[in-house]
């Protein structure tokens, strides 16, 4: 079942009565339309709402729309938008052009309004697919938790927001303590089912914006938003003793787990151009080695632990 959200459709076009028109012809199509009435203002808007699909007029006064696409397309964040061309005059070498730099289809003006609902709905069909298949190869099939692909790729995003605006990150690595024995002597599926309820918890515990990743093996990672060092301890604090307070049944018997945690914050260091992904994940490891060599079940953090 594909995902309900609204989509969002960009009408870029130095024509108030396309704007009326196609408004008027997509009324019924349960999309949400974004409108700007030349390149600049298109790209601002495409750049703040990354809507799911652009309806691009090639014909504008000042910069015309194949030089919008383009800078569309040179845009990591926008180059996967797929564009409809809008166009009155479209000769062969244009159509081709468009199609080799990208876009997905044209419409030509005056439109035919079945048509035009029928190439809008074909764009967005393709893009929730592509959007659905970019989300599942970003989470571990295990535990259902985002995978360490998508764990980079925010830390840099966090990292970056704290160069520009200050908004501290801290980042918590968990890792289960002696899960080698866990599986030696209950057997992998069991350790597979300490994962996944270890998992649960560090999800249940934390907060919606919080990044709970698998990292591998029988290792974790939070990246905690907004969040300074001493609150990130605390936090780890109270995800040790929800994971301890963990009961597995196996047959008859009761099996309890620990994991030890590292914590790490970007308002450890005074100087914000220093902190990079690289140096809370490795300050967030040391800590976390710290917790393990002091006797696990712990939270380590500086290199101490607390
Ligand atoms: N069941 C299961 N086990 C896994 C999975 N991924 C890794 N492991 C196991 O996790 C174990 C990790 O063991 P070690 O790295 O020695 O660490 P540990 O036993 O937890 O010891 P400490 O971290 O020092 O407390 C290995 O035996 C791996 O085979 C998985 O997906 N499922």
């Amino acid at each position: 079942m594909l995902d309900s959200t609204l989509q969002t459709v960009l009408i870029v076009d130095d024509s108030p009565d396309i704007h009326r028109l196609i408004s008027a012809r997509l009324s019924a199509e349960g999309v949400a339309l974004l409108h700007a009435h030349d390149a600049v203002e298109g790209l601002a808007i495409a750049r703040e709402q990354l809507p799911d699909l652009i309806l691009l007029d090639l014909e504008m006064p000042g910069t015309d729309g194949m030089t919008l696409f383009s800078q569309l397309k040179e845009e990591s964040a926008l180059d996967a938008i797929p564009v409809i061309f809008l166009t009155g005059t479209l000769d062969v070498t244009t159509k081709v052009q468009a199609f080799e730099l990208g876009a997905v289809d044209y419409v030509t003006k005056p439109f035919d309004a079945i048509e035009l609902k029928a190439r809008v709905r074909a764009a967005l069909r393709t893009k929730r697919y592509q959007d659905l298949l970019a989300t599942k190869a970003r989470i571990d099939a295990l535990t259902g938790l985002w995978n360490r692909g998508y764990l980079t790729d925010q830390l840099a995003v966090e990292v970056s927001a704290l160069i520009r605006h200050g908004s501290p990150v801290a980042l918590i690595m968990v890792d289960i303590d002696h899960f080698k024995r866990i599986n030696d002597t209950h057997g992998h599926p069991f350790g597979d089912i300490v994962l996944q309820r270890v998992a649960q918890v560090l999800g249940q515990a934390t907060r919606d914006n919080d990044v709970v990743c698998r990292y591998g093996g029988e290792e974790f990672a939070i990246i905690l938003r907004d969040t300074s060092s001493v609150g990130a301890v605390s936090i780890a604090q109270r995800l040790c003793h929800a994971v301890a307070a963990i009961t597995f049944r196996q047959g008859r018997e009761t099996v309890q787990v620990t994991a030890s945690f590292g914590v790490a914050g970007s308002d450890q260091c005074d100087d914000h151009d220093a902190v990079s992904a690289d140096t809370l994940l490795e300050a967030a490891d040391m800590a976390l080695y710290a917790a393990k060599s002091a006797g696990r079940n712990r939270v380590g953090w500086k290199h101490e632990t607390r």
